[in-house]
């Protein structure tokens, strides 16, 4: 049983559990205060592998909550931490994951998919804009504002994120670069990865999501799952695959290409002529930036409503 900090039993009452997570596990709480419904993702630092990796990487993922502002990335209302765990009060996505979504066997109206995945985008390119990989995008770590189809996603955990060392190759740079060895300016600077690896997940979530199962998976008769990756083979099984628009099928192949610099980067992508389409665009930018009361209200004050009975009394 968990053991919640004072303060955080002061501000908040805690509830049942709602998510399964690898790392910790997500509980409903309220805010004794406003009753309002938060959700609370409890992370024990045991997890991590070493103590050393385990602040350094979970300070890194704070500091990445508190910093991220976007529609489609989950926002951080409160943080708690003891010894040995983390707590962070997150606003509730009554959705859940979106695993629980596809993974009924079949995948998603390819529209529906559609408006998940191009909100998946802005998401993941505000980030590389911010210079922060995510590196885990999974359904698990995709999550829905509400049971409706057509609602707002949110991406989450960025344990494995990592913040693109801008600032230690900037100031390498800073100084007479004539000395510099050619590596330290290509892409092989950052550890090998880069943003593309955000692409190449997103295919898997894409082809995921329109076919109901995974491009890669373990099969007895079939290589490994790494293996299978390595060499990027996947198939669109014809029975799953119908009725999917051709144009659907070629973004998830031009993102599930080994080659990084050959492989759709995030913005090429959301200039693919799939994500061309004016109502879901502007379906998603409704929900993503919903009008607030004071940008819906007349220029003129409301009439008061008595007056509107009076009319049709
Ligand atoms: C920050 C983070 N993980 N970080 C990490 N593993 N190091 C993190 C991971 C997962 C979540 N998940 C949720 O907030 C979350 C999962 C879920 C399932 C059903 C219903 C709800 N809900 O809010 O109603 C859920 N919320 C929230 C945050």
């Amino acid at each position: 049983q968990t053991i919640f900090p004072k303060e955080f039993q002061e501000k908040y009452l805690v509830s049942r559990g709602i998510g399964t997570g690898v790392c910790g596990e997500v509980k409903l709480a309220f805010e004794r205060a406003t009753c309002k419904k938060v959700a609370v993702k409890i992370i024990n630092k045991k997890n991590f592998p070493s103590v050393g990796t385990a602040t350094r990487n979970a300070e890194r993922e704070i500091e990445i909550l508190r910093r991220i502002d976007h529609p489609c990335l989950i926002k951080t209302e409160d943080f708690y931490q003891t010894e040995d765990t983390y707590y962070i009060v997150l606003e509730l996505m009554e959705g859940g994951e979106l695993f629980n979504r596809v993974k009924a066997g079949h995948g998603l109206d390819e529209a529906v998919a559609k408006l998940y995945f191009y909100q998946m985008l802005m998401a993941v390119e505000y980030l590389h804009r911010n210079g922060i990989i995510h590196r885990d995008l999974k359904p698990e770590n995709i999550l829905l504002a509400s049971q409706a189809k057509t609602c707002l996603i949110k991406v989450t955990d960025f344990n494995q994120s990592k913040i693109l060392e801008g600032e230690t190759l900037s100031r390498t740079l800073c100084g007479t670069p004539s000395y510099l060895a050619p590596e330290v300016f290509t892409r092989a600077a950052t550890t090998g990865y880069g943003p593309s690896v955000d692409a190449w997940s997103l295919g898997v979530l894409l082809f995921v999501c329109l076919g109901g199962y995974a491009p890669f998976y373990e099969h007895p008769s079939r290589p490994s799952v790494q293996e299978q990756i390595i060499q990027g083979e996947f198939t669109m099984v014809p029975s799953k695959w119908k009725g999917i628009s051709d144009q659907a099928k070629d973004m998830v192949r031009k993102l599930l290409v080994v080659d990084p610099s050959l492989r759709l980067s995030i913005t090429s992508a959301l200039q693919h002529p799939w994500l061309q389409d004016p109502a879901m665009l502007a379906q998603a930018n409704k929900l993503m930036y919903p009008p607030q009361d004071s940008d819906t209200e007349p220029s003129h004050n409301k009439r008061p409503r008595e007056d509107e009975e009076g009319d049709n009394g």
